[in-house]
């Protein structure tokens, strides 16, 4: 399945959490209709390495406990975010391992496709903690945020992009995959791997016991993640797939305009002006300015999932360069 002569690109590729539907049934739908691009993007010569986002699914997650143990707080505990973040990875990658394996199994009757549960290291004392700005869970109107407010009067709630309210957690910069040796043995072994789903479980170092790590309660950006993730895999390129063709500036307004390639001078001007969603659009560019900056020749691609092979044909999306 690789080149026949020099090395492959390696490319990680990214698939947003918004962009992967509300249900189980969307989902597999979602990911089943993305599966035979990213073969396409193998049979090109490339290696891919997955990585997915989880905002929707965790808060999906964490709100099912949090009514199931208020029902019967004797049976049903409530969970907390990192084992909601685990949970989602279990979720999202065994769809995707269905998929992924399934298209591969038909085309070359093997089914090389893995999981990685995986946690990322962050800072206890990361900003982020005091302020935080990742949506999770579902979209609201005003009146149900208000509701939820009442019932939950510890939790931040902003408006997202204009598509209406949702709960936001603290989100931490990544540091280091714990996982990245497995993640780069399976590589070598040629598996297409799946990891940092939902940017990773964000865990800190438990100095009283060596060597253990125990969870926080946040959720990484899953584009923040997926950066490390290239990074640490030597990846020449990071696509990063969503619910729009392209990025904007002046999104949602009468003069909006699509991007298609921009250097990463340019993109670093529009997020200084505020051009990007704080939580959804802007950790996407300042993802593809870090990557792009991080090696010569590297470049980042934020484009729709529906269109994913057009975006990596470079027909559709928004390119990031140095
Ligand atoms: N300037 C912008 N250009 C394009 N999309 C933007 C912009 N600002 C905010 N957005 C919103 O960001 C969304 C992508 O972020 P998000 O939904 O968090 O991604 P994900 O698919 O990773 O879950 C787009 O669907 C769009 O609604
Ligand atoms: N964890 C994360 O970034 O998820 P989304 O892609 O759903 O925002």
């Amino acid at each position: 399945m690789s080149k026949a002569f020099g090395k492959p690109n390696r490319v990680v590729i990214a698939l947003g959490g918004n962009a992967l539907g509300n249900t189980p049934e969307e989902q597999i739908e979602k990911v089943r209709a993305a599966a035979p691009t990213l073969l396409k993007v193998i049979e090109q010569g490339n290696e891919i390495i997955i990585t997915h986002g989880n905002g929707p699914q965790v808060g999906m997650i964490q709100n099912a406990f949090a009514s199931a143990h208020k029902d019967n707080p004797e049976k049903i505990p409530a969970m907390d975010l990192p084992e909601c973040g685990a949970m989602s990875q279990g979720y999202i990658g065994y769809h995707l391992q269905q998929a992924i394996g399934a298209a591969m199994h038909k085309e070359y009757k093997r089914w090389h496709v893995a999981s990685v549960v995986t946690q990322i290291e962050v800072d206890p004392d990361d900003d982020a903690f005091k302020n935080p700005t990742k949506p999770i869970g579902a979209f609201m109107t005003k009146e149900e945020a208000d509701a939820e407010l009442v019932k939950h009067p510890d939790w931040n709630i902003v408006e997202d992009s204009g598509r209406g309210y949702r709960r936001v957690v603290a989100s931490p910069q990544p540091k280091k995959i714990v996982e990245y040796e497995s993640i780069l043995n399976l590589l070598d072994n040629e598996f297409i791997v799946i990891a940092c789903g939902g940017g990773g479980i964000p865990v800190v170092r438990d100095y009283s016991d060596k060597g253990t790590y125990k969870g926080v309660a946040a959720v990484i950006d899953k584009d923040m993640g997926g950066e490390l993730l290239a990074e640490d895999c030597s990846a020449d390129m990071l696509v990063l797939l969503t619910a729009v063709d392209h990025v904007a500036i002046n999104f949602g307004k009468p003069d909006q305009q699509d991007l298609e390639d921009i250097t990463v001078e340019q993109a670093r001007e529009y997020v200084e002006a505020g051009q990007f969603g704080k939580g959804s659009m802007e950790p996407k560019v300042k993802a593809g300015i870090k990557f792009a900056e991080s090696r010569p020749g590297r470049v980042c691609i934020i484009g729709s999932l529906d269109k994913a092979a057009e975006a990596m044909a470079g027909l559709s999306g928004t390119r990031i360069h140095a």
